[in-house]
């Protein structure tokens, strides 16, 4: 069963619940602003709290992506879909149940992996659709490009080399273990935390000089960067005020626990480069290949640095927190593009 949910009066994405008794699988594919392109976004998979809690998550999410892929140049707007992980859940049938919904969506939502779905899902889900992504190797890569780039513009406004500053990498997955690596190859000093601790000890081993933390401690750590690249509203107003890094970038999506951090951020003297521009570069590589063609992503993903920079400078001059500005940037472009 796909039913599709009325759009919420409060405006938002569009969302398609769809529950397939055989497989187990229940899952919410939510399709935002579609000015530009095509929706996309990965498949997040977890255990929530609430079929709620799902459904508030996956329009948060898919939100993101529509200013993620306007910030970053891109021809698409921002969907996500969310697969609600639940005992008796026959994951292979339950991930080709899912990729024949997108399927029949016919290209109207691309998507790719994200949190907690692996390289196997995807796999399953693509011998369903032709509109999955499954490199994720080559897409997590194109991540740690991007968020090398971001990091090197805050380094840069704050008028010291990237080489010796030290970064605090929250996740050692998929995109924290390719970001740690990226950023110690640019002569960061890595400290690494997962809640799988052990996972935190492999990836780190595989790093030089990285060492690894509780992840209670990750984001107080004295470091210069605090790179959060597991899940997401990990920076609440009760981290804020014991952190000691000058600055946030990373990959998670929604890395603030609401909009208001942005400015207990910007209180502190903490420079954030908002999580839409430093986790752009899946999307661009994806989304560069297969919806706009182009052989090479590398320039548009090395843009990010420049966007970041723009918006870190924009957000100095006029005293907006660079998440406002950052916003503002990409609703300008759907704009434009409407008239
Ligand atoms: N995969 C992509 O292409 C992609 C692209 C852009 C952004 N992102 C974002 O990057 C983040 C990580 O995605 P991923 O693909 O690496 O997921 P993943 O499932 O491969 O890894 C996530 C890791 O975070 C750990 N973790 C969970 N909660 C934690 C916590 N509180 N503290 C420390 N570690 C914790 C998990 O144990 C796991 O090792 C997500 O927010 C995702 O939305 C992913």
């Amino acid at each position: 069963m796909a039913e599709l949910l009325p759009k919420p009066a409060s405006g938002g994405p569009r969302c398609i619940f769809v529950a397939d008794p055989r497989s187990g699988l229940r899952a919410i594919v939510a399709l935002d602003d579609t000015t530009l392109g095509p929706a996309v976004g990965g498949v997040r998979t977890m255990r929530y709290p609430s079929a709620d809690a799902a459904l508030a998550d996956v329009r948060a999410l898919a939100r993101a992506m529509t200013r993620k892929c306007s910030l970053a140049g891109l021809d698409a707007g921002g969907g996500k879909a969310v697969v609600l992980l639940g005992d008796g859940v026959d994951r292979k049938a339950a991930f080709a149940r899912l990729g024949q919904v997108v399927e029949e969506l016919g290209g109207t939502f691309r998507t790719a992996g994200d949190l907690g779905t692996t390289a196997a899902d995807l796999a399953v889900m693509a011998e369903h659709t032709q509109y999955v992504h499954t490199d994720e190797r080559g897409l997590a890569a194109a991540v740690a490009r991007g968020l090398l780039r971001c990091i090197e513009a805050c380094a840069a406004v704050r008028g010291v080399p990237v080489e010796g500053l030290s970064v605090a990498v929250q996740g050692a997955g998929a995109i924290g273990a390719r970001a740690a690596a990226a950023l110690a190859d640019a002569g960061a000093r890595i400290v690494l935390a997962d809640v799988d601790t052990r996972r935190a000890e492999e990836v780190a081993r595989g790093i030089p000089g990285a060492r690894v933390t509780s992840a209670e401690r990750i984001l107080v750590e004295d470091v210069d960067i605090v790179a959060p690249c597991a899940v997401g509203g990990v920076i609440t107003a009760e981290v804020v005020p014991s952190m000691r890094a000058w600055a946030v970038c990373g990959a998670a999506n929604n890395a603030l626990a609401s909009p208001e951090i942005a400015s207990h951020l910007a209180a502190r003297g903490i420079l954030h480069v908002p999580d839409p521009i430093a986790s752009a570069g899946a999307v661009i590589d994806g989304i560069g290949l297969s919806v706009m063609g182009l052989p090479d992503r590398t320039p548009l993903i090395d843009r990010l640095g420049d966007t970041a920079r723009l918006v870190l400078d924009e957000a100095k001059a006029t005293g907006r927190t660079p998440m406002d500005v950052a916003e503002a940037r990409a609703l300008a472009r759907i704009a434009a593009a409407r008239r």
